[in-house]
């Protein structure tokens, strides 16, 4: 993930690969309550680890079910619809798929053992309606109660009496998970039991219970009746497939009547495994429809025999040229009809993937028109207006109806700073429009404000996308910082790299690096072809700021003051220059690369963007290392750090390859009394001045 107010996409040109993607939110959200309303322990393997997730389980854990990880298995020991806990408030973030299906849930098991719950979220979550559920609910008998305005979180839910005798009817055009909280709770009213307790702990019926309180001995049958149309169809298919893997066979009347029937029990089955998501999938769907030219992207974890509705995106991504093949459990697409053919859809099965579309709908030759989506105004965002400025922002025109948005193809581009409203998939969404693959088109890149935003349902999705897509190695942005010794150059080039999520490359490193393995194979300092041969066979990897020399982590090593001798030895020989010249460029890696070094600006990326050269008084630079050492408990003398720092200035700065001096065009930073986090802040505002988004570096 990546924890930074902004990512910068340059423009990205082709797309090849596998991916795996994470578990469905859907699958996995209903399974977790599903697990915690059953007796005994189920285990979920590969559940989605997401803040959408994560609330649902520590909502579970607040309900005293107990929870495990191992790897890629969770073990939930559920409580068997009857938690002991009474009092309780649950947070649930903006997770739909919590919110919603714990709040039947707890309504119901409220009347059954009179416990109070309440149930908040994030403040759009406190937008998102709830009336219809909670009008149901109230129809039912429970005591719900808004606690900001009617009709939406938080509430709080404090027992009542069920009241089965007629239907419990719900409104299903809003949202569909009204109906789908009360499919997966109400098998809780269905079973047989015991006695319930009113408010007070009292095995007596509350005052005014309709008999029969709390259901007969044998249970009954719950009827649910959808009022008027329902929307997002297929989440119902996921939910009725998920209630009959735990034992509640649903009779169904289409979409208007289902009934739980007497007796309905919830049964472990054990074990479930949770497939890929599949409307995560649409933007790798996407992905090979825009740019899987040369070779297809494959997707796994979910293909064919889905049972998420999403995954018929493959049918609109068909629709509009890309070529998808399926297997039951993965999906390979490639490029087909270019630019893309537009489109006309009724998207209501598909709401979440639809958005996708609209992105695509960029690369199209004719406008696209998404209809029947007006579910998309109530969701993470009002996602039709959201939608439409940032399309617009890129240059395309838009039109946007009440429930339909319509999008134009875009021949050029615009380099724009893209709002994400704390909207995963418009984060996800807009990511393609990075893609530069129309014909005299000229490359821009692309600015995700707020990319943290993608945690609700997929962490790690940048990630993910950056190991899939290629970028002309011109186009990946390169900060260098170049400097004397002991100059901050590494502490400041970690902190700019962390703010903008970009590569590091310490490059004094790999020199020393060198003379470790140089040092190990018994290769003299003056042996200037032994050591390059010793520099072309580094078997490296980094991970962080750790470095991995065959295998074994050095870093520590890499600090001692012989290995740094041997390094700036070592690095005049132009031929140990030339072997490692190869081995830093290769770290120009999406989405970008901050170096330090010192020759970083002068020879290894003289084309960089911006090119710093960092320098602070001998003096400043040898009471910091002076601090280091003395707090590493290593005694040390300031005078002579000081005439060891100037020796080897000398050395770097009269050396005949590559001597340490400013590249023409760096920008000089004295940071003698400059804190880190100022000088960070320095380097981040020159390199923002260069960049084409308007100053827009925050939200
Ligand atoms: O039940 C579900 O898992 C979902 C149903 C859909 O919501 P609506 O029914 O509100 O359209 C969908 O948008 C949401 O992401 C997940
Ligand atoms: C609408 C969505 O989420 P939620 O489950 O919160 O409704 C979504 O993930 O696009």
């Amino acid at each position: 993930m990546y924890p930074i107010p902004y990512l910068d996409l340059p423009p990205l040109g082709a797309a090849a690969g596998t991916v795996r993607l994470p578990g469905s939110k859907s699958i996995s959200n209903r399974l977790l309550l599903l697990a915690g309303l059953s007796a005994g322990v189920t285990t979920l393997v590969d559940l989605l680890d997401s803040d959408d997730t994560r609330v649902m389980l520590d909502a579970l854990r607040g309900l005293g079910c107990r929870i495990e990880q191992q790897g890629r298995h969770t073990r939930i020991t559920g409580v068997a619809g009857k938690p002991a806990v009474l009092e309780a408030d649950f947070f649930l973030g903006n997770a739909g798929t919590a919110m919603r299906p714990l709040t039947a849930a707890l309504a119901v098991i409220s009347t059954q053992n009179g416990g109070r719950y309440t149930l908040s979220g994030v403040p759009r979550m406190h937008e998102r309606p709830i009336g219809d559920l909670v009008d149901a609910l109230r129809a039912l008998g429970v005591a719900v109660e808004c606690l900001g305005n009617e009709g939406y979180p938080p509430l709080r839910l404090a027992g009542g009496s069920l009241l089965l005798d007629a239907p419990v009817r719900v409104r299903g055009d809003v949202s569909s998970q009204f109906l789908t909280a009360l499919l997966l709770a109400l098998p809780l009213a269905a079973g047989p039991r015991a006695p319930t307790l009113g408010t007070d702990g009292s095995s007596l019926p509350p005052e005014g219970a309709s008999p029969p309180w709390g259901g007969p001995a044998a249970g009954r049958d719950v009827v649910i009746e959808v009022i008027g149309e329902l929307i997002s169809k297929p989440y119902i298919e996921i939910t009725l497939n998920l209630l009959a893997r735990f034992g509640i066979a649903v009779r169904r009347e289409g979409w208007q009547r289902f009934t739980i029937p007497a007796g309905s029990a919830y049964v472990t089955p054990g074990e479930v495994h949770v497939e890929a998501d599949a409307s995560s999938a649409s933007y790798f769907i996407a992905l090979g429809a825009l740019a899987g030219v040369d070779a297809p992207v494959r997707i796994e974890g979910v293909g064919a025999a889905s049972i998420q509705g999403d995954i018929r995106f493959v049918e609109a991504a068909q629709a509009m040229g890309a070529r998808v093949m399926a297997e039951p459990n993965a999906l390979e697409v490639r490029r087909g009809a270019w630019p893309l053919k537009a489109i006309e859809l009724d998207c209501n099965h598909i709401p979440d993937a639809a958005m996708t579309l609209a992105v695509m709908a960029l690369y199209a030759d004719g406008p696209s028109t998404l209809t029947n989506i007006a579910s998309w105004r109530v969701k993470e965002t009002d996602r039709i207006a959201a939608m439409a400025t940032e399309l617009r922002k890129l240059g395309a025109q838009v039109e946007e109806g009440a429930d339909h948005i319509r999008v134009w193809p875009l021949a050029q581009f615009k380099p724009a700073a893209i709002h994400t409203y704390d909207d995963h998939r418009m984060a996800m969404c807009l990511s393609l429009a990075a893609f530069h693959t129309l014909k005299g088109a000229a490359p821009v890149p692309v600015r995700i404000l707020d990319p943290k935003c993608v945690a609700k349902t997929y962490p790690d999705y940048f990630e993910t996308l950056f190991g899939v897509v290629a970028a002309d190695a011109a186009q990946i942005p390169v900060i260098t910082i170049d400097g004397p010794t002991a100059s901050g150059k590494g502490t400041l080039a970690a902190g700019v790299a962390q703010a903008l999520g970009y590569h590091t490359l310490d490059s004094g490193s790999l020199y020393r690096v060198t003379a470790l393995a140089a040092r190990r194979a018994q290769v003299a300092a003056d042996d200037e072809a032994g050591l390059a041969a010793v520099a072309r066979g580094l078997h490296l990897q980094f991970e962080g700021t750790n470095v991995i020399l065959d295998g074994v982590d050095v870093t520590e090593r890499l600090r001692d003051e012989a290995v740094g001798a041997m390094a700036s030895q070592i690095s005049v020989w132009p031929q140990v220059r030339a072997a490692l010249f190869d081995l830093q460029c290769g770290f120009r890696q999406l989405p970008g690369l901050v170096a330090d070094g010192r020759d970083m600006g002068t020879v290894i990326f003289p084309q960089a963007g911006l090119k710093v050269f960092l320098t602070a008084t001998p003096a400043a630079r040898a009471e910091r290392r002076h601090k280091q050492l003395i707090s590493k408990g290593i005694p040390a003398s300031l005078d002579s750090l000081r005439a060891d720092l100037e020796a080897r200035d000398a050395r770097d700065k009269n050396r005949s390859t590559a001597p340490l001096k400013p590249a023409q065009d760096a920008l000089l930073l004295d940071n003698s009394l400059l804190g880190i986090e100022a000088s960070v802040q320095q380097v981040i505002a020159w390199w923002n001045a260069r960049l084409p988004f308007d100053g827009s570096a925050g939200c």
